[in-house]
């Protein structure tokens, strides 16, 4: 069990760069088996294989998911965001990045391990995106903080397998709230989901970044 206050270890470049490999290598593998077409004696000779590497990789376990030594912005520190965390093969990973103005966005595309609708993306995840970046961009005001509300607007169907971009910006503070709202729009620039939300700056925040 991983809780909030951890101690995280801290990977330099040298350490992530191979595990962001591995976990590059799973993302593949989790395509792979979503979309695989080979038969029941070879799915179960496969599972086995990966049965025995995955206690390789378990002889060695950390108490929590580590944290990225970067020059960049905080949550770009979290190598399992389960969004952004290169680390985690579940994430894309979305490369989000801010903008002197504020703006987080970035180009990403997700694949058919994250369809929903048979061949549109998962609300979900839609939504799991839309958050985290909302969630940086409230984070570029001062102090990030959880996610109180989040709404969303599903305009049209947001497509697998082509490039679509997510911005979020910071709209207004009021004392320990914070209010963002973004977009994800496809590759025609049209927009799928709009996201409003607005996050709160839990105390214990306020004493250990202020
Ligand atoms: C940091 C860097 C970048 C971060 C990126 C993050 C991306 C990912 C974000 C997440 O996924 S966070 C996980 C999902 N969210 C949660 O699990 C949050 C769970 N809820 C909590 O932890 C607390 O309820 C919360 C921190 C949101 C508020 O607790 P507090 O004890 O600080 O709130 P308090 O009761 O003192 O209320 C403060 C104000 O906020 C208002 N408020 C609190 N929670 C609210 C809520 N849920 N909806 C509407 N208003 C809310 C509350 O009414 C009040 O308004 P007023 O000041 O006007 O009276």
């Amino acid at each position: 069990m991983s809780g909030a206050m951890t101690e995280r270890h801290m990977l330099g470049e040298d350490e992530a760069a191979p595990l962001a490999g591995l976990a590059a290598r799973v993302r593949a593998l989790t395509e792979a088996a979503v979309l695989t077409g080979v038969g029941a004696d070879e799915a179960r000779a496969v599972a086995d294989e990966i049965a025995a590497l995955t206690e390789r990789l378990r002889a060695v376990r950390r108490d929590a998911p580590p944290f990225l030594v970067t020059d960049g912005h905080r949550m770009d520190r979290q190598g399992g965001n389960p969004v952004t965390g290169v680390l985690n093969p579940i994430a894309p990973p979305v490369d989000l990045d801010v903008t002197a103005d504020g703006i987080v966005r970035a180009e990403f595309t997700l694949s058919d391990v994250y369809e929903g609708p048979p061949s549109y993306v998962h609300g979900g995840m839609s939504a799991m995106v839309l958050d985290q970046a909302l969630g940086m961009a409230a984070a570029q005001t001062g102090v990030g903080g959880m996610t109180a509300t989040l709404e969303l607007r599903y305009r049209r169907p947001t497509p697998l397998g082509v490039p679509l971009t997510v911005e979020a910006k910071a709209s207004r503070v009021e004392g320990r709230k914070i209010y963002a709202s973004g977009t994800i729009a496809g590759p025609d620039g049209r927009v799928t989901v709009e996201a409003t939300a607005m996050f709160v700056t839990p105390q214990h925040f306020l004493v250990h970044e202020r």
